[in-house]
């Protein structure tokens, strides 16, 4: 049978990021996807215009249509925007059993705001505490745990900050850190599993919606039945050949290429290695 994940983003109509990264990347791996809009940007390849959010109550409508109706098999949760927003998803979510990705979305590409600054205590109290697991790159990595990220062991320490907070694993994305030899992620998990996945580096400025892509991948292989090490690295794979395989659209950061992993044949690991 045909598995069902949900995504909990916003809109990008610039096609790239938010929801629409997320039902394509779904789409890709087999996964039906469901989805419950937080909020609508007007954003392109340059940056984001406008934004406007959803009432909290339409949210929690959109979650509970999907969740009587389907059996989801795994969330994921990008752009939340709000304090209210988050406390309106947590309800929903909590004690639900379904694998949770929250990739605790932030600033876009351009230096939008997509989470309000008094949000951030809400998403490490109420919706932290949910995750199967959290997907922060390093400046979110730095705003959740208080940290300034400078070196490897920063990255872990800031990687048990989190899992203190209540969430079960993380994963710390490291393509933000463009002076370290590899594109690489860390991930530490309950009972003391810990390893990195790396890629080279892709000299592109095409990366808008890496980080949604890449966890609405995780939230797929998730659904899918894969375990969560297995995930991690299956959604590296398809991120890096999302990113090495770019469109060339779009005059700013343009999006990646969510066709890429299927049409690689071959290797599908091709380019990733496991550490640790
Ligand atoms: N230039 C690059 N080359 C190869 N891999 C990259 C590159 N940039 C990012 N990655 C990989 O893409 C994934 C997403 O990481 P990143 O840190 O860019 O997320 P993000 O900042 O949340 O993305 P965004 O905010 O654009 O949605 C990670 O697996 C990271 O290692
Ligand atoms: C709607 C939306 N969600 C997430 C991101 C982060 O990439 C973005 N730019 N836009």
């Amino acid at each position: 049978m045909v598995h069902v994940a949900l995504t909990i983003a916003g809109s990008d109509s610039g096609g790239g990021a938010g929801i629409q990264a997320d039902l394509k990347t779904f789409q890709e791996l087999g996964v039906f996807g469901t989805s419950a809009l937080t909020a609508v940007t007007a954003q392109n390849t340059y940056g984001v215009s406008a934004i406007q959010s959803m009432e909290p109550s339409i949210i929690t409508a959109q979650i509970q249509a999907v969740k009587e109706d389907f059996a989801v098999q795994a969330v994921k949760t990008g752009m939340l925007f709000s304090a209210e927003i988050i406390q309106a998803v947590a309800a929903e979510l909590r004690d639900s059993g379904i694998p949770l990705v929250i990739d605790p979305v932030m600033i876009a590409k351009g230096g939008a705001s997509l989470l309000r600054d008094e949000a951030v205590d809400a998403l490490k109290s109420a919706l932290i505490p949910l995750a199967t697991v959290v997907t922060p790159n390093i400046p979110e990595a730095e705003v959740l745990t208080g940290l300034e990220i400078k070196s490897e062991s920063d990255i872990e320490r800031a990687a048990e900050h989190i899992m203190a907070l209540g969430a079960q694993s993380v994963v710390i994305k490291g393509g933000h850190w463009k002076e370290a030899p590899f594109a690489e992620d860390l991930f530490v998990g309950s009972e003391g599993t810990r390893f990195s996945v790396r890629s080279p580096w892709v000299d592109t400025k095409d990366t808008h919606g890496t980080g949604c892509t890449y966890s609405a991948a995780l939230a797929a292989f998730l659904a899918d039945g894969e375990s969560l090490p297995e995930a991690v690295i299956s959604a590296k794979c398809f991120i890096h050949a999302a990113i090495e395989n770019g469109l060339g659209i779009g005059g700013g950061h343009g999006p990646t290429n969510h066709w890429a992993y299927n049409r690689k044949g071959g290797n599908l690991m091709e380019g990733v290695a496991v550490i640790g």
